[in-house]
């Protein structure tokens, strides 16, 4: 069991929904040594828990929302957005107030939770992503008032188990965590497609084009976390040989006004994840 993971060696953990975050969640916390009987999922239909059951048999399974709230002190509430305010309606009764509630949802504010859950109790938003499935997660994290040390402690204990974890002071920043990380992967991905078309098209097989765009991706990555002290400029410099291949390709994504994009897809992210706050409000 990981240091962090022996912080929530008591305690039970619950999913309302099984689906995808919720399964990358759930398996990095079992990988990390919290045993599957402490974990409670529900979900409406059969065949994910069904799935996760014959992965983790000593999960506890169920289509009860309620049964899952009421045995457990964290409860991840992993539903998709619009669907928040009717999952929760199924134990709307209980008293939560000594429990934590962990949305994931793009959008669901903190003060919407609590009108759905109860005025008194402790609420944290995060925003992680589906990296977490390879324990590469990258999420954000915001508590309300309520929430006390130690569940800040248990919560980032969770999110550690599979990533990094990083608490913002502004609940409004969560927006921004979903622009950069939440969605972040899917950026990425395309962004990697048109590489590895354009790697094909230039004559490359397929999985030739496949392995180096995604060694490559990995390099970049891996040396803006162990530069920390470098701009990232900085490090975009170093391949950029004056007249030479990097700065013909640099200058047509310039000038094309890649950053201009960027900001712009970032910026829409955030304007959706508002809409959505509107929707689960509804
Ligand atoms: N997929 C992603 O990359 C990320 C998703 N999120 C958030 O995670 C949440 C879930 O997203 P995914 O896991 O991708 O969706 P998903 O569709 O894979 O999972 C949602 C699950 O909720 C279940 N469900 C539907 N109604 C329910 C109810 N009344 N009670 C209990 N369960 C119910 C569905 O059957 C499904 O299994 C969303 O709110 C999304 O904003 C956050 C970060 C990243
Ligand atoms: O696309 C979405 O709304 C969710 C939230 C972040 C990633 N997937």
């Amino acid at each position: 069991m990981t240091d962090s993971i022996e912080l929530l060696s008591k305690a039970k953990v619950g999913f309302i929904g099984a689906g995808n975050m919720a399964a990358s969640i759930l398996g990095g916390l079992i990988q990390s040594g919290l045993p599957a009987e402490s974990i409670y999922v529900s979900n409406p239909s059969a065949g994910k828990l069904d799935a996760l059951k014959e992965k983790y048999p000593n999960l506890n399974i169920t289509h009860d929302n309620a049964e899952v709230a009421s045995n457990v002190e964290y409860l991840l509430l992993s539903v998709k957005p619009h669907i928040m305010s009717s999952a929760c309606a199924d134990f709307k009764d209980m008293d939560l107030s000594q429990k934590c509630a962990i949305s994931v949802a793009a959008g669901v504010t903190c003060e919407t939770l609590n009108t759905i859950l109860g005025a008194d109790v402790p609420v944290v938003r995060s925003m992680p992503n589906t990296p977490s499935l390879i324990g590469y997660g990258a999420t954000g994290l915001y508590a309300n008032d309520q929430v006390t040390e130690q569940q800040r402690e248990a919560t980032s204990a969770i999110f550690d188990a599979v990533g990094i974890s990083v608490w913002v002071e502004e609940e409004n920043l969560i927006d921004s965590v979903t622009a950069v990380s939440g969605s972040g992967p899917a950026h990425y991905f395309l962004f990697m497609e048109s590489v590895v078309q354009t790697g094909i098209e230039l004559g490359l097989p397929e999985a030739t084009a496949r392995e180096l765009a995604a060694q490559t991706a990995l390099g970049a990555a891996a040396m803006v976390q162990q530069n920390d002290d470098m701009d990232i400029g900085q490090l975009r410099r170093n391949v950029t040989s004056p007249g030479g291949t990097t700065a013909a390709a640099l200058d047509t994504l310039n000038e094309h006004k890649l950053p201009d994009i960027v900001k712009k897809a970032l910026e829409a992210s955030v304007k959706r994840a508002k809409e959505l706050a509107e929707i689960a409000n509804q």
